[in-house]
């Protein structure tokens, strides 16, 4: 077993935001007397933050508006309508909402695609300090100048808050999609991420319908498609790509095109299952996401885990295409390399101290040993074990209470909110 997947009765010294010892035993009373805060886990689980590569944090009060309905309809008929009256009240509350249940179910890491209000979604990031790529979704079907004017908020954005909270923030340019977004502007956001030296991020061949339409309206299915527009010669990552094809899986390891598998929202979309173990078997790097709460509907990766470590295993008939090993490394190191984060997601000395602790003391987590611990965590465990979570060293959740958000107020605002939807 690789040394970063060992299990062991250590502890962990932070420095200036890295993990400057990871120890096993118990550290030393020098250790203990220069350090300036210690933190008891003894009898917990310490592993690395979750990373969560897809999601809409401005719509978590859409949660249960739209259930049961194909990709389109709940577009049309639900997201978009509700979101056209989204102030930025509405969006403050959600993305706020967002936040606790992600940190509260262990995710140190999220990207964020969403239209409204993104800077103050990334002053408020900051404050609460979890580490994020955040990008201004842009959807392309509106006059040109419509079109330049949100190519140019991204990279205000970029050029605002990229590397800003030591370095927890990332900006990152989202075309919406490709039935969103027609070729000559999915060519000019490649062009801005070029010049600016951006990420990608886009929702690609997320339904079969979609992939259908793409071919009979350009004559080649859209991840071709995209290569020829130029979207890959940035560093990109995919949401989606449940309708791949092998020449298509080709292209995307060619160009080092990342994909974020995002297995619930893909189910209860009734969008398919995504060839994820062929991915992987050719290389690709996949992470894991939740998407929204609209489309999921919570923000628990260890749900997205075990959802993930499953429906390939039912898929295929096989129960060895996929393995816990393999499905924590997509809900962690996987996702930091897809969001091109460096030294992200492993509990390994000069790696980013984002780190959880998980209380075993539970009976879906009893009996436990070293060896099963791999196993309890992607197939047993829930988001509500995670009793504390750090980012860069620093606290955000203490023996379950969240350290900046207040719960009681968020979720009264947000119930209070409920009303102005349709
Ligand atoms: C333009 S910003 C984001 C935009 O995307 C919508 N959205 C949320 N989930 C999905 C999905 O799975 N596929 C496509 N679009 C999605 C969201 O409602 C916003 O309008
Ligand atoms: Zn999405």
């Amino acid at each position: 077993m690789e040394e970063s997947h060992q299990i062991f009765y250590g502890y962990v010294i932070v420095e200036k935001g890295l993990f400057k010892t990871v120890g096993k035993g118990s550290p030393s009373s020098k250790e203990i007397a220069d350090a300036d805060e210690v933190i008891d886990g003894q009898g917990k689980w310490l592993m690395p933050g979750l990373v969560n590569t897809h999601g809409h944090l401005g719509s978590t009060l859409l949660r249960g508006a739209g259930d049961d309905m194909p990709l389109m309809d709940w577009l049309k008929q639900i997201m978009w309508p509700n979101e056209s009256r989204f102030d930025k009240e509405t969006v403050t509350i959600a993305a706020q909402l967002a936040m606790i249940e992600m940190i509260k179910s262990g995710t140190t890491t999220f990207l964020d695609m969403y239209h409204l209000f993104m800077e103050d979604m990334a002053e408020l990031v900051i404050d609460i300090g979890m580490r994020a790529t955040l990008c201004r979704g842009m959807i392309g079907l509106c006059s040109e100048e419509e079109q330049e004017q949100k190519l140019a908020e991204s990279v205000k954005l970029y050029k605002d808050f990229h590397g800003e909270s030591d370095g927890k923030i990332s900006i990152a340019l989202s075309p919406h999609a490709p039935y969103t977004c027609p070729p000559p502007f999915m060519k000019r956001a490649a062009e801005e991420a070029k010049k600016h030296n951006m990420m990608i991020h886009t929702h690609v061949s997320e339904t079969r319908g979609e992939v259908e339409q793409h071919v009979k309206e350009y004559g080649k299915r859209p991840i071709v498609h995209l290569e020829e527009l130029g979207l890959f010669h940035s560093p990109c990552l995919i949401a989606h790509g449940v309708h791949v094809n092998e020449e298509e899986m080709v292209i995307l390891k060619e160009n080092d095109v990342a994909v974020s598998h995002n297995p619930i929202s893909n189910l209860k979309l009734g969008s398919g299952i995504a060839p994820i173990p062929e991915m992987v078997s050719k290389g690709i790097t996949v992470g894991l996401g939740t998407d929204s709460t609209a489309s999921n509907n919570n923000l628990d990766l260890f749900e997205e885990m075990r959802m993930a470590a499953l429906i390939h295993k039912g898929k295929q008939e096989n129960p060895s295409v996929t393995n816990s090993l393999k499905t924590l490394e997509m809900a962690t190191f996987k996702g930091a390399e897809a969001l091109r984060i460096s030294q992200l997601g492993k509990i390994r000395s000069k790696f980013k101290a984002d780190f959880i602790l998980v209380d075993p003391a539970a009976p879906h987590l009893t009996p436990w040993e070293n060896n099963r611990v791999h196993s309890h965590l992607v197939y047993a465990a829930k988001g509500s074990d995670v009793t504390d979570v750090f980012v860069g060293g620093k606290a955000l959740y203490s023996n379950k209470s969240l350290v900046k958000l207040d719960e009681e107020k968020i979720l009264y605002e947000a119930n209070n909110k409920l009303e102005n939807f349709v």
